[in-house]
């Protein structure tokens, strides 16, 4: 039995992720968030902890808590983030207060420096793992509504994949991104994005939806992808061409 850890999984991207991987055999979703999301239940196979990510003991009160029941995490993705879009343009960088720098960086990159600090050992140990950051087409071209604080960030989580993967080797770990588009979420629902907006924009012709992220993510921790190491998938439509 493998044991996954999807961090952010109570709704969005992460629930689709959860979800799509709680089907496969033989393997064990842990999920986390500040707090449970009313009305979401997830299936049998799946165990929810309380985590704040963007604080590190509470990631390492989580990880020892999954090491003593199941020992191991096998696959880890981090998908945990916070954004501030608003529609019709951007939160320039003279209107970004430094305290919510911070907590997007503090959630977004940190939580998943923390996660990947205390869950390499145990997949060095093993000789086995995949981990798969969740980043953001904002970080492939620059973003159009998404903020300067939100695109480093993501950015930032492409460079850990990077460096990560650089020093991995001979581990039996592979470290990928994944990079969505407009992914049809709460998180989006202040821009506002429409079907006509994305039939015009996105090759694809509408938004992304959670369950083409998770099939990514499923692809990546394949053994169809074991030969897929330090690179990003874009997905998005085409909305974003790299
Ligand atoms: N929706 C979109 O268009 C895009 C989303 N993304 C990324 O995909 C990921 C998921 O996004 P969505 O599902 O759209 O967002 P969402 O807002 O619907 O869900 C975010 C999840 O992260 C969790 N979370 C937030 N802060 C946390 C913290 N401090 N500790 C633990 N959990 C925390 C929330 O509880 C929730 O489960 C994020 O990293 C986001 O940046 C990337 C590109 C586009
Ligand atoms: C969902 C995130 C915050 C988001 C929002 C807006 C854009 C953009 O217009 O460029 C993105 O690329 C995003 O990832």
């Amino acid at each position: 039995m493998k044991v996954a850890l999807v961090t952010g999984g109570t709704r969005g991207i992460g629930l689709s992720i959860v979800e799509l991987l709680a089907q496969e055999a033989n393997l064990r979703v842990i999920t986390c968030g500040t707090k449970p999301q009313p009305g979401v239940e997830f299936p049998e196979q799946v165990e929810y902890v309380q985590c704040d990510i963007s604080h590190s003991n509470s990631v390492t009160a989580m990880i020892d808590q999954i090491i003593a029941v199941h020992s191991k995490i096998d696959i880890l993705v981090n998908n945990a983030g916070i954004s501030h879009v608003k529609p019709n343009g951007r939160f320039l960088i003279e209107d970004l207060e430094e305290q919510t720098w911070h907590q997007v960086l503090n959630t977004n990159l940190s939580g998943a420096f923390y996660t990947c600090k205390q869950v390499i050992p145990h997949m060095k140990k093993n000789r086995y793992g995949r981990i798969i950051n969740i980043s953001s087409a904002s970080a492939r071209f620059g973003g159009i509504l998404a903020s300067v604080d939100y695109i480093s960030s993501k950015a930032g989580l492409i460079g850990l994949t990077k460096g990560l993967a650089y020093e991995l080797r001979g581990c039996g770990i592979t470290v990928n991104s994944v990079a969505p588009g407009r992914i049809d979420t709460d998180m989006i629902a202040d821009a506002k994005l429409s079907d006509e907006w994305a039939e015009q924009h996105v090759p694809l012709g509408r938004l992304g939806r959670g369950e083409d992220i998770a099939g990514a993510v499923l692809f990546l921790i394949s053994k169809h992808a074991d030969y897929v190491h330090g690179a990003t998938l874009d997905c998005n439509g085409g909305w974003v061409i790299t």
